[in-house]
């Protein structure tokens, strides 16, 4: 049970979207597709269902090519950002929607609407109509439909983006929960890194239509393939170094990174990758915004050490800082990358 696919690429006109993509879904896996807007994440994902013509290419499931099967003869399951539920239906009758394409017997229908509203934590919402329901409730009710039939994949695109940013972190929690309870496999396309961290197990990140890197979430979180890759995952400063036993000297101060080869390395920055201490580089603030969780500071380190004027740092809530300020900044593994 799984998907393959290989040189895809889809064109609009002359202007090629989706370049030579590859990518394998094994079974029970969850795929993130991340990248910035614009970079042909829905075009792969429309491609694979079969909604979007390709231009060369081939998609299989379980070795058998699809290009002849059309869209609902697939076994997939869709969720989009805007649910797309139908309004003039109330709850049960969305879901059973799901059901009835697929011939499930009626007699059944009831139970399993009833199931998965419990699964997607709705349980007695079935009467409800949709117009009622909050931008969270009908996204639970938008997945809890692709789910019905019990579909072999599937493929979400963008389906948290229409929430609000509180809403949206607890959903990516709870459908992160839902997937590995159900031993779902899917495909997830997102803008958001930590949505797509929260959710996958692998992630490929496309940039200009073509994928720049794929593997484990942790791997692509800690050694991006390239300055690009590791910007679109937050770096902001990059510092060369020297590596000797696990510890990484930089001018900007020394890092343990147990599993880093010896030799001249090139680091990622995080901005919570340096942190204000009591020890390490001395540096101006030049600039302080609150977050939730900690300061985000600017500074600008004495000196130049880094070939950089200024540098992006995290300090503690409570810390009571000003531009104009003198910091020290020490490095943090946690905000570290291994740019190769
Ligand atoms: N129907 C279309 N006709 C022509 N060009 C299109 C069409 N759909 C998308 N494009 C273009 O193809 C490129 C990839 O679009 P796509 O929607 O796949 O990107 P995306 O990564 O999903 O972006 P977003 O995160 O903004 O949704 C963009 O440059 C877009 O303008």
């Amino acid at each position: 049970m799984s998907l393959s696919v290989r040189d895809l690429t889809v064109h609009y006109g002359s202007f090629a979207a989706v370049k030579d993509a590859g990518l394998d879904i094994a079974d029970g896996e969850v795929l993130a597709l991340l990248g910035p807007s614009g970079s042909g994440k829905s075009t792969l994902l429309r491609a694979i269902t079969g909604l979007e013509p390709l231009t060369s290419g081939i998609v299989r499931w379980d070795g058998d090519d699809l290009s002849g099967v059309p869209v609902h003869r697939r076994g997939f399951g869709l969720v989009f950002q805007d649910g797309q539920l139908f309004p003039h239906k109330d709850v049960a009758s969305n879901i059973a929607f799901g059901l009835r394409m697929h011939d499930v017997p009626r007699a059944e229908h009831t139970d399993r609407v009833r199931a998965l509203l419990e699964l997607v934590g709705l349980s007695g919402y079935e009467r409800r109509r949709v117009t009622e329901l909050s931008g969270g409730q009908a996204q639970r009710v938008a997945l809890a439909r692709a789910l019905a039939p019990e579909p072999r994949l599937l493929l979400l695109d963008e389906p948290l983006s229409g929430l609000d940013a509180g809403l949206r972190e607890q959903l990516a929690i709870d459908l992160a929960a839902l997937l590995r309870r159900s031993k779902i496999t899917a495909l997830l396309v997102t803008h958001d890194q930590e949505e797509a961290f929260t959710l996958a197990d692998r992630v490929a990140v496309l940039d200009d239509g073509e994928i720049r890197q794929e593997g484990a979430v942790r791997r692509v979180w800690r050694q991006p393939v390239d300055e690009n890759v590791a910007r679109f995952l937050g770096v902001t400063t990059f510092v060369d170094g020297e590596a000797s036993g696990g510890v990484v000297r930089t001018p900007l101060g020394e890092v343990s990174l147990p599993d880093v080869e010896d030799g001249a390395v090139r680091l990622g920055l995080r901005p919570h990758g340096l942190r204000v201490a009591s020890d390490g580089v001395e540096g101006e603030v030049t600039a302080v915004v609150h977050r939730r969780e900690h300061v985000r500071l600017v500074v600008a380190p004495g000196g130049d050490p880094a070939g950089v004027s200024t540098v992006d740092a995290v300090a503690p809530v409570t810390a009571d800082l000003r531009p104009g300020d003198t910091v020290r900044l020490a490095l943090d593994p946690d905000g570290v990358a291994l740019v190769s």
